[in-house]
C-alpha cells in the first residue's frame, strides 16, 4: 500500500477533489492487473457527485433482441467521448455525447493517476439492487489487446465479481462510493466481469467506465 497527496483540480466550472490520503491496493489474482482505490473521491463529495451526474447524464434505455423480441437492458446508460468514438457494444451502437465539466474533470484526474489517456467514458445507472450487467469482458477489438479501464463508482455500494475463463476462479470485491477500479494488461482476455442483481436493498448507482477507443 501507498500514499498519495491531496489533489484538487477545476476543469471549466467543475470542481473534483481527491482524498486527502488515498489508499492503493495491487489485487493479486493470477492473469490479471488491477489497482484498486477505496476512496478516490471523498465519501460525502462522491455522493454529491453521484447526484449531480444522475440529473446531468442524459440517460437512455436500451434495448437488446433476445429470444427474437426487444428487451429493455437491466439498466440506463450513456456514451460520452471525443468525437468519432462511436462505439458497438453487443448489436448496440452508440454514438458519443460531447463531454461535460464533471466527466472532463474527472477524465484529467482519472487519466494522472493511472498514467493512461481516455477519449470515452460509458455510464451506467443501476437505479436499484434489481439493475445489473451480466457478466462480459470489456474486449471490444476497438479497445485493443491490453486495454486500460478506469471504472469509478458513486451511489449505492454494490458488489463486482469477477470469474476467471479457464480455472472458474471467482472473486468478488465491494465497491464502494468514490472508488475506482483500474483494469489493464490481461485482465480482459482471461476474466470476465459482472455486477449482479442483489437481494440487498440499494439506492441508485453510477458507474464511469474510462476506455481509450483507438480508431
Ligand atoms: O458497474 C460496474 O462496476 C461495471 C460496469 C461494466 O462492467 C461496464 O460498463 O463494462
Ligand atoms: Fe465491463
Amino acid at each position: 500500500m501507498t500514499l498519495d497527496a491531496r489533489a484538487v483540480l477545476c476543469q471549466n466550472s467543475a470542481q473534483v477533489s481527491i482524498s486527502i490520503w488515498v489508499f492503493v491496493i495491487n489485487i493479486p489474482l493470477p492473469d490479471a492487473s488491477l489497482v484498486f482505490y477505496p476512496n478516490f473521491i471523498a465519501f460525502a463529495e462522491s455522493k454529491v457527485l453521484a447526484n449531480t451526474l444522475y440529473e446531468k447524464i442524459q440517460w437512455r434505455q436500451d434495448q437488446l433482441y433476445m429470444y427474437g423480441r426487444l428487451i429493455d437492458i437491466p439498466r440506463l446508460q450513456a456514451w460520452y467521448g471525443d468525437a468519432g468514438t462511436d462505439y458497438q457494444y453487443s448489436n448496440l451502437k452508440l454514438n458519443p455525447q460531447p463531454w461535460n465539466d464533471e466527466l472532463l474533470a474527472l477524465r484529467h484526474v482519472i487519466s494522472e493517476k493511472s498514467q493512461a489517456s481516455f477519449n470515452s467514458v460509458l455510464a451506467n445507472c443501476y437505479r436499484d439492487h434489481h439493475d445489473s450487467v451480466g457478466w462480459h469482458s470489456d474486449d471490444e477489438p476497438e479497445l485493443g489487446p491490453e486495454p486500460v479501464i478506469a471504472s469509478l463508482s458513486l451511489g449505492a455500494e454494490r458488489y463486482f465479481h469477477m470469474k476467471h475463463k479457464q480455472s472458474g476462479e471467482k472473486f468478488k470485491l465491494k465497491l464502494p462510493s468514490g472508488s475506482l477500479l483500474i483494469m489493464k494488461g490481461k485482465t480482459q482476455s482471461f476474466w470476465q466481469h459482472a455486477v449482479l442483481k442483489s437481494r440487498q436493498m440499494a439506492p441508485y448507482r453510477i458507474n464511469l467506465t474510462f476506455r481509450k477507443i483507438l480508431k
